[in-house]
């Protein structure tokens, strides 16, 4: 497990099995990411580092913490110093959001956040999970926290596996222009 005290700005939260590896992976511009990857749940964290470039065109590389959905109990450890939290919730798995929107409101509220980015990803967002987007985001009480909250999530609809919302994933992490040749 990776030392909590490095300081890493970028949090990459959610449930277990929710897609934050699947995600990260994709974001590295990894090769084989499709209907056959198969992860293995996160034990403990996994720090990615990403190259993207900045407004002035130049390669900047960033890294970011995820914190497996199992060490959920753990996740305060990790909050020292965040910029920006990437929040991952399954939208093909309606049982397990309640559980995520708790766990999504007490970081909202958690003092060390107060100036952090929030980026809310639904993932999962293939084809076949699409018609559950409103539910999930009902559940989520994705309105209210947008009319509510100074600090409110950017929402994103992402598969990495399609490659939906990759883009704008980089862009809101790296405050910069969409580039499309990478
Ligand atoms: N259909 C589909 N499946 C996905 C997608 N992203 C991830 N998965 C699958 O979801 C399962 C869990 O993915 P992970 O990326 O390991 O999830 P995680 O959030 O890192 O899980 P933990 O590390 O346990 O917290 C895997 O079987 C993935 O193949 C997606 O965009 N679409
Ligand atoms: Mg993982």
């Amino acid at each position: 497990m990776d030392d909590p005290e490095k300081r890493i700005p970028v949090l990459c939260l959610g449930p277990k099995g929710s897609g934050k590896t699947t995600l990260l992976k994709k974001l590295q511009n990894a090769e084989g990411i499709d209907n056959t990857y198969s992860p293995v749940p996160t034990i403990g964290t996994n720090i990615y580092d990403i190259y993207y470039l900045n407004k002035h065109g130049k390669k900047q590389m960033m890294s970011i913490r995820e914190v497996g959905g199992e060490m959920a109990p753990l996740w305060h450890n990790y909050l020292d110093g965040v910029e920006k939290v990437i929040y991952v919730v399954d939208t093909s798995n309606l049982c397990q959001i309640s559980a995520a929107a708790v766990l999504l409101y007490t970081l909202l509220a958690e003092p060390r956040l107060k100036s952090a980015k929030f980026i809310l990803v639904l993932s999962k967002m293939d084809a076949a999970y699409r018609q559950m987007r409103n539910e999930a985001l009902l559940m989520l009480q994705h309105t209210r926290l947008s009319t509510e909250l100074s600090n409110a999530p950017t929402l994103l609809e992402a598969s990495p596996l399609t490659g939906e919302g990759m883009e704008q994933l980089k862009a809101a992490l790296c405050d910069t222009k969409i580039v499309s040749t990478f």
